[in-house]
């Protein structure tokens, strides 16, 4: 462009922008390793080469995967290498600022995995984007810093029948990762039950008008206002909510906290004792008989499907912590899971584990549509039409030089989490149809109702143009159970997941009370001020009040998505019953191979997955620190 005065106004702007922009954006670490031959052994090599031997070998630098090789390097005798298939994810800027998430869910960084055709759900495919870069999903996520239920950790202590995974004593690794400051504004949270852990949560996020006044619209109609999720009260009474969306993994500079960020500093990056190599593909688990005891040894990786495969020795372990897709699919790959179907596909088998890839849970979430009246949403955050694209301007500037605005926003904004056969908000009289209780104890909730200051639809593609809102019901104990099986041997294809949504009636009876809950809400003051009755179009449900159960049914199977919670297909339970790992992570049958991220989960929990996982590796850690004798301090 010429340089003329508004040009040159557009130049500086534009360049004061991009250098912002850097500014919170975080270099690569020149630690992370690219090339693959300065770890690992080629295969096929004839020439003996000496290649690094490691004590534990890290498959997947995800949630979990950061924590261990943070939590095991602390001891300086112990050497670590982790596989990570992606690269970095802070250096990502969409990772940096916490409403961008969405923009990377369709790009290479990102698993493009879609499920089998849901057969209860109109045969749809539904996408499910699994984050391929170090952090992993917690680099991707929404941020919602909630944790769960007690109950839920009680209900896995009983089911792998060990006190540890109690909540009452599972709950210290939630207050090791997590750090929470005292803040002024929200004097009723209790910052002395809180962590002081790598993984900073606050209240640093966006909270938009319409989402507060859906806080109040809820206390209203019985939902008791709750100031803190993740107490050791947690969502006792369950008809509690939180002011704002309890806590979020957002830090006080507005950016996003992840498990790189977190746990993989500068310090540790430094730690002679430990190794990232970035690009690097996990493609399957070496195993070494000796008699009847199988070991696994090491493994072997690539960059690329067809490129150069290479071998690294673990001279104690194995550690899988690729997530509860990627897990599963590694075992099946190296021999480990349903003996048939490993015969199915000529994969010869190493250990028959039924358990393998069986279980897969989910959070289904359906959401609603209303018109603002006051035309306040945040569409311009992904602007849709011209009138936009100022507007996303200014938030960008405010963001950057102010940190405040939308863009620190994370989307779901405010919560209520609550039970389906509570009375008090579903009476026998109105509604007829029993619900079975799946929860996992009286005080845990089975539906969480969030709101966001804008609609959208396939998972952010899609954009409303007119100003809306969104309210989504998500059940939180599903009783669908789906699986998770291979469709080719080729470890650069993903892997058939079916999670068979809305397979258990009870899910439409609970998913169809949660909507009804939501038009209720929606009609109750202050939120029903934001509501425009008058505007009429047939994607919005303003007026969906008086629709059928068959028609709310129909919307149901329509519109159901992913809340992107996977779990449990590595279940951490008795082998009898379908587990694939035992209380201390290690897989049934086998020397040196432990799992340890959400594929263990025993049951899926009745709130946001990040928690677990943090809390499931750093109790890993300490389990592995015990058995080794291993230090506790860097
Ligand atoms: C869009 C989205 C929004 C979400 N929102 C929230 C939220 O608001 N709050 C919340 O608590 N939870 C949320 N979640 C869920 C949560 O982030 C995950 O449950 C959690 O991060 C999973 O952690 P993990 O350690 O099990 O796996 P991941 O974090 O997924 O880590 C797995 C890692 O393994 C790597 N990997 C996979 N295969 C291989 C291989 N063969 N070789 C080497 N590496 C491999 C991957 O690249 C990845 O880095 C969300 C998830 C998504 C996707």
């Amino acid at each position: 462009l010429p340089l003329g005065p508004r040009n040159k106004f557009l130049w500086i702007s534009t360049i004061t922008m991009a250098f912002m922009l850097r500014q919170i954006m975080q270099s690569t670490s020149s630690k992370l390793v690219t090339d693959h031959s300065k770890i690992g052994k080629k295969v096929g090599d004839t020439k003996n080469v000496d290649f690094d031997e490691y004590d534990f070998v890290i498959v997947g630098g995800g949630t979990a995967g950061c924590v261990l090789a943070a939590r095991l390097t602390e001891d300086p005798s112990v050497r670590v290498l982790v596989l990570e298939s992606g690269g970095s994810g802070r250096s990502l800027m969409f990772t940096r600022i916490p409403i961008a998430f969405a923009l990377l869910l369709r790009t290479k960084h990102v698993y493009q995995l879609y499920t089998e055709p849901q057969s209860d759900a109109k045969k749809q495919r539904k996408f499910w984007p699994r984050a391929r870069m170090l952090g992993g999903c917690s680099s991707i996520n929404a941020e919602m810093a909630q944790y769960g239920s007690p109950q839920d950790y009680d209900e896995w202590g009983k089911i792998i029948n060990d006190e540890a995974w109690s909540w009452k004593n599972l709950s210290k690794y939630f207050s090791k990762f997590e750090r929470y400051e005292d803040d002024a504004r929200y004097p009723d949270v209790n910052s002395g039950i809180k962590g002081k852990g790598p993984v900073r949560v606050g209240y640093f996020s966006d909270l938009q008008n319409v989402c507060r006044d859906f806080v109040q619209a809820c206390t209203k109609i019985g939902v008791p206002l709750c100031h803190d999720f993740n107490t050791h009260a947690g969502t006792k009474g369950v008809n509690r909510m939180s002011e704002s969306f309890s806590v979020t993994y957002i830090d006080e500079n507005r950016t996003r906290v992840s498990a790189e960020t977190a746990y993989l500093t500068e310090d540790v990056l430094n730690r002679p004792n430990l190794k990232i190599a970035i690009n690097a593909t996990v493609t399957k688990i070496l195993f070494e008989k000796n008699g009847d005891e199988t070991k696994a040894i090491g493994v072997e990786f690539a960059k690329t499907k067809n490129g150069q495969r290479y071998t690294v020795r673990a001279k104690k372990e194995v550690l899988v912590t690729a997530g509860a897709i990627h897990s599963p699919h590694i075992l099946m790959l190296s021999g480990v899971g349903p003996a048939d179907h490993l015969k199915s596909k000529n994969i010869p088998v190493v250990r028959d584990l039924p358990g393998v890839g069986a279980n897969l849970a989910d959070h289904p979430v359906v959401d609603l549509y209303f018109k603002d009246k006051h035309n306040k949403s945040v569409k311009h955050v992904k602007p849709t039409t011209i009138g936009d694209i100022p507007k996303f301007l200014g938030s960008l500037f405010e963001y950057l030089l102010h940190k405040s605005g939308p863009l620190t926003g994370n989307v779901g904004e405010a919560a209520a989490f609550i039970r389906t056969d509570d009375p008090s908000l579903f009476p026998d009289s109105d509604f007829k149809n029993k619900v079975k209780d799946t929860t996992s104890g009286e005080n845990g909730p089975d539906l969480e109702i969030f709101i966001s200051p804008m609609g959208y639809k396939e998972h952010a593609r899609y954009i409303f143009p007119m100003h809306t809102f969104s309210v989504h019901c998500c059940l939180v104990r599903p009783a669908s159970k789906g699986t998770l099986t291979l469709k080719t041997t080729n470890p650069f294809d993903l892997p058939a997941v079916d999670p068979k949504y809305l397979s258990a009636p009870e899910d439409i009876e609970k998913i169809r009370r949660g909507l009804r809950f939501i038009l209720k809400v929606a009609k109750q003051e202050p939120l029903s001020g934001h509501v425009d009755y008058t505007y009429k179009n047939k994607l919005l449900d303003t007026d969906r009040e008086k629709a059928t159960d068959e028609e709310l049914e129909e919307i149901i199977r329509e519109r159901v998505e992913t809340l992107y919670h996977p779990a449990c297909t590595c279940r951490m339970a008795p082998e009898a019953d379908k587990g694939v790992v035992d209380s201390h992570l290690k897989v049934y049958g086998i020397k040196g191979l432990r799992v340890a991220d959400a594929s263990v989960f025993p049951e899926i929990v009745s709130g946001h997955t990040t928690g677990a996982c943090y809390a499931i590796a750093e109790h890993a850690a300490d389990i592995i620190k015990a058995e080794y004798n291993l230090n506790s301090k860097a």
